[in-house]
C-alpha cells in the first residue's frame, strides 16, 4: 500500500509526502512536481495512515486547480471517497458557514453573491436615489464595499438585530449607498466573497466552541501554492491548525505573482518566524524543462532579493538554446513567430496544442492573432476573449458600421452606450415607426429626433455626431474616423471613466493596429474595405477542441506547462510593466520578474523570448526589456540584429527608470522639537514628522496655529 504511493516520486518528494507531524514547509521550484508530491501525501495519509478525508483540509488557490487535485487523489483512494475538503478558501468559508451560520443569526441557505449580483444590487440603489447609473461608479462603489470589508466591523452591524442599519440618517451619499447596500444584502442573506470570510472569522471569535470545533476536526491541513496567500488567508490557515499544529505548506516565492491582490510571498519566506520548529523540504529538481530553459530561468530569477535561494537542477536531457529574437518592427515579430510555428510543425512534428504563446496583458494578442489568421493556423484564448471579440472592440468597431452601413446591429449595440435614455420602450417606438416607414432603425431615429417622445433624451445629439462625420468618412483615414467618432459619441469618455485599463489599453491597441494597417496597406484605405476584411477574418468560426495554438497571459499559465513557448512582446514597459512599476515600485519590480519566470518555467523542450522595435500603444519608443539584459549572454542565442546604438539606448533608458525607481524616500532634516524659521509664516516648533506624507507638523508661533510643511521645502532652515 505504503510503496505505491512513493512510486514515481524522488527522494525529496517521498521525504514531503512521509512527514505528517508538526509544521511544514516545502519550497518547491517550478516543475519539481509538487501536485504529485501534494497528492500522493494527500493518498499517503489516507490509505497509509487510515486518516478519514473528512479530517483532511486541502487548501488550494482557485476552483480548477481543486477540480484537478480531486481528480488525482480520487485515482489514489478511490472514487467513492468524500474528497469536499479539497477546495478553496472560499469554498472552505462556505462549508463552515453552511453548517454553523445561524449563530449569526443568518440561515444555511444563505446566498452566494457574484459581482455581477453585487451590481444587481447597485443598480436598485442608484434607481431608488435616483442617480445616474455607469460602470465607473459602480467600480468606484464596489471598491469602497471591499475597502469596507477588509475589516470585520461590519459583520456585526449586519448581525445585530436591536441596532438598524440606518442609510437614511446619513448626509454623505457614499455612505449612505454603502449603508443601503449593507441592508438590502441583509434583506436577502446575501454573501459576497468577501462576507464568506469575514463571517468565517467572527463566527470563530465570538464562538470558541464553533472554532474548536473546526480546529478539532482538522487533524492534517495542506496548503497548494502558499506564495500567494494574503493574510487574511493565512490568518484562517494558521486559527485552524492551532490545536493539531499539522500544517503542511508549499509554494515557490519565486512564483508569486498576486501581490498586487494583497497575496505576500513573506508568509512562505519567513516561515519559521510564526512556526520557529518547522521543517523545510526542498524540492528543487525539474522535471519538466531542458537545462537550457532551467538556466535562463535561474539567471533571471537570482535578481530578485526577497526569496529564498533553491538552485534548481534537472537530469532531463539537453535541448535547443533558448532564442531571443529581436525584429525591426511587430509585423516582424508576428511573421517571425509564425515562421517558427510552421516549422515546428513540420520539421519537427510538432501538435499546434503542444504551442504556446504567452504574454504580460491581453491587449498583446492582437498582433499575433492577426498573422495565425492570415495564415489559418488554428488557435484559442485560454482565459480570455479573442481581440476583435471583446466587447470594447465590437462596440469601437460598431461605431465604424453604422457610419459606413447605418445598420441596425451596429445601432443596436452602441446607441444607449453610453447612456442616452434610449431604453427599450423607446427602442420598441422606433421599431413599430421603422416598420410603418420602412426605414432603418438610425434613420427613423434621425426622422424623428425632435419628438417628444425623444425629447428628454440625447437622440440629437448622438446623431449629430455621427451625421457630422458620415459626411466626412470618405475624406479621412479610417483610424482618425475612428478616433472622431468615439470622441464624439462619447464612447471613448466612458470607458476612460470606467477605469478599467484593459478595456482602455485594447480600444489603443485597435486605433494602433489600424494606422498600422493604412501604412502597409499602400494605397488609401477605404472604411468599408477594412470592415469587410475583418468581418472575414472574425467570421472564421473555430472550435475550441481542434488542435490548436494557445493563446494566454502568463497570470493563466500559472501551473501549465507546454513543449513549445513562445513570451512575446519582451519589451520594457511592456514586461516590466510601467504601470505596475509606478504604482508600486521595487515590490512591482520583483513581481514582474517573476511574471517573466513563470512564463520561462512553463516551456519543457523549446523557448522563444521576443520583441520588436516600434512604438507602445501610449507612443513611447519600445526597446528591449531589461529583463533580457539581465539574462547571462551565454545562455541564450540572438536572432534580428540589435542595432549597437538601440542597445545602448536601451541600457540609458532602463537605468534612468532604475533610478527612478529605486531613489531612495527622502529623510527628514530635522527632529521632533526642533526649532524652524519659515520666510512668511515665521518661527515654529516641530511637533511631529509625519513619515508617510514626508511632512514636519510645525507650530508657528506667531500665528498660533500647525501647519504641514514639506520636508523637501528649501525654505525651512533652523531656527
Ligand atoms: N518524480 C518524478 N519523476 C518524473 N516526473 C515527475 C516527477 N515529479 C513530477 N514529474 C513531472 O514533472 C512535471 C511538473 O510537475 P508539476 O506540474 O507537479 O510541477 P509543479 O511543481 O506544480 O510546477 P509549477 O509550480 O512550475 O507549475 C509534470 O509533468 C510531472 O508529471
Amino acid at each position: 500500500m505504503e510503496s505505491s504511493m512513493l512510486s514515481g516520486l524522488n527522494e525529496m518528494q517521498q521525504l514531503a509526502v512521509t512527514t505528517t507531524e508538526g509544521p511544514i514547509r516545502v519550497i518547491a521550484g517550478a516543475g519539481s512536481g509538487k501536485t504529485r508530491a501534494l497528492t500522493n501525501r494527500y493518498a499517503y495519509l489516507v490509505n497509509a495512515l487510515g486518516i478519514e478525508p473528512s479530517n483532511l483540509l486541502c487548501v488550494t488557490f482557485t476552483n480548477k486547480a481543486a477540480q484537478e487535485m480531486k481528480r488525482r487523489v480520487k485515482k489514489l483512494i478511490g472514487g467513492e471517497r468524500d474528497t469536499g475538503y479539497i477546495s478553496t478558501y472560499h469554498g472552505f468559508c462556505v462549508r463552515v458557514l453552511r453548517e454553523d451560520i445561524h449563530h449569526l443569526f443568518y440561515p444555511k441557505n444563505f446566498l452566494i453573491l457574484d459581482t455581477e449580483d453585487q451590481k444587481t444590487i447597485l443598480r436598485e440603489i442608484y434607481e431608488e436615489l435616483q442617480l445616474k447609473i455607469n460602470d465607473s461608479k459602480f467600480n468606484r462603489i464596489l471598491k469602497k464595499i471591499a475597502e469596507m470589508k477588509m475589516d470585520t466591523g461590519y459583520v456585526y452591524q449586519l448581525m445585530n438585530r436591536t441596532d438598524p442599519i440606518e442609510p437614511e440618517k446619513t448626509e454623505d451619499q457614499d455612505r449612505k449607498i454603502l449603508l443601503m447596500y449593507l441592508k438590502k444584502q441583509k434583506r436577502i442573506y446575501g454573501l459576497d466573497f468577501d462576507d464568506l470570510m469575514n463571517f468565517t472569522f467572527v463566527l470563530f471569535k465570538e464562538y470558541k466552541t464553533v472554532l474548536e470545533k473546526w480546529q478539532d476536526h482538522l487533524h492534517y491541513i495542506q496548503v497548494d501554492e502558499f506564495q500567494d496567500s494574503s493574510s487574511k488567508q493565512f490568518e484562517l490557515i494558521r486559527l485552524l491548525s492551532q490545536k493539531h499544529k499539522n500544517l503542511f505548506v508549499v509554494g515557490d516565492p519565486d512564483q508569486t505573482i498576486y501581490e498586487w491582490r494583497g497575496a505576500d510571498p513573506k508568509f512562505i519566506v519567513h516561515f519559521e518566524k510564526w512556526y520557529p520548529d518547522c521543517q523545510t523540504i526542498f524540492l528543487n529538481q525539474n522535471y519538466r524543462s531542458t537545462p537550457e530553459i532551467l538556466d535562463i530561468g535561474n539567471s533571471l530569477i537570482r535578481n530578485n532579493k526577497l526569496r529564498v535561494d533553491k538552485a534548481m537542477f534537472t537530469e532531463s536531457p539537453s535541448g535547443l538554446k533558448v532564442i531571443h529574437y529581436h525584429g525591426k518592427s511587430e509585423q516582424e515579430e508576428a511573421k517571425w513567430i509564425l515562421t517558427q510555428i510552421k516549422h515546428l510543425v513540420k520539421e519537427k512534428g510538432a501538435r499546434l496544442s503542444q504551442i504556446a504563446i504567452l504574454y504580460r496583458a491581453n491587449y498583446l494578442s492582437r498582433f499575433i492573432e492577426q498573422e495565425l489568421i492570415h495564415e489559418n493556423i488554428e488557435y484559442a484564448m485560454f482565459g480570455g476573449f479573442k481581440f476583435f471579440e471583446r466587447k470594447e472592440i465590437k462596440d469601437a468597431l460598431a461605431h465604424l458600421r453604422l457610419l459606413a452601413f447605418g445598420d441596425d446591429l451596429s445601432f443596436l449595440r452602441i446607441v444607449n452606450t453610453p447612456k442616452r435614455q434610449i431604453g427599450k420602450k423607446r427602442i420598441q417606438l422606433l421599431r413599430e415607426w421603422a416598420e410603418q416607414e420602412g426605414l432603418t432603425l438610425y434613420e427613423t431615429l434621425k426622422k424623428h429626433a425632435q419628438h417628444e417622445q425623444f425629447q428628454r433624451t440625447k437622440a440629437q445629439e448622438f446623431v449629430q455626431a455621427i451625421e457630422s462625420l458620415k459626411v466626412k468618412k470618405d475624406e479621412v483615414a479610417v483610424s482618425d474616423l475612428l478616433q472622431d467618432v468615439l470622441q464624439a459619441t462619447g464612447y471613448e469618455a466612458l470607458i476612460r471613466e470606467d477605469g478599467d485599463q484593459d478595456r482602455l489599453d485594447n480600444v489603443m491597441e485597435l486605433q494602433r493596429s489600424l494606422v498600422q494597417y493604412e501604412a502597409s496597406y499602400g494605397e488609401d484605405l477605404s472604411l468599408e474595405y477594412y470592415l469587410q476584411m475583418l468581418t472575414l477574418y472574425t467570421e472564421n468560426d473555430r472550435e475550441d477542441d481542434k488542435d490548436s495554438v494557445k493563446l494566454m497571459t502568463i497570470h493563466t499559465a500559472k501551473g501549465l506547462e507546454y513543449p513549445y513557448v513562445f513570451l512575446i512582446g519582451m519589451s520594457e514597459n511592456i514586461l516590466p510593466n510601467e504601470r505596475s512599476l509606478r504604482d508600486r515600485k521595487e515590490y512591482a519590480l520583483e513581481e514582474e520578474r517573476r511574471l517573466a519566470y513563470v512564463a520561462i518555467t512553463r516551456a519543457e523542450k523549446e523557448l522563444y523570448l521576443t520583441e520588436s522595435e516600434g512604438f507602445t500603444g501610449r507612443g513611447q519608443k519600445k526597446y528591449p526589456s531589461r529583463f533580457i539584459f539581465e539574462l547571462d549572454e551565454a545562455l541564450f542565442r540572438r536572432i534580428g540584429v540589435m542595432d549597437r546604438n538601440l542597445e545602448e539606448e536601451a541600457k540609458e533608458v532602463i537605468r534612468v527608470a532604475r533610478k527612478l525607481q529605486t531613489q531612495p524616500e527622502k529623510e527628514a532634516a530635522y527632529d521632533e522639537g526642533s526649532k524652524v524659521r519659515h520666510p512668511v509664516f515665521g518661527t515654529g516648533v516641530i511637533e511631529s514628522i509625519d513619515e508617510k506624507k514626508q511632512v514636519y507638523m510645525v507650530y508657528f508661533e506667531a500665528m498660533e496655529v500647525t501647519r504641514p510643511i514639506s520636508w523637501g521645502f528649501k525654505g525651512l532652515s533652523k531656527e
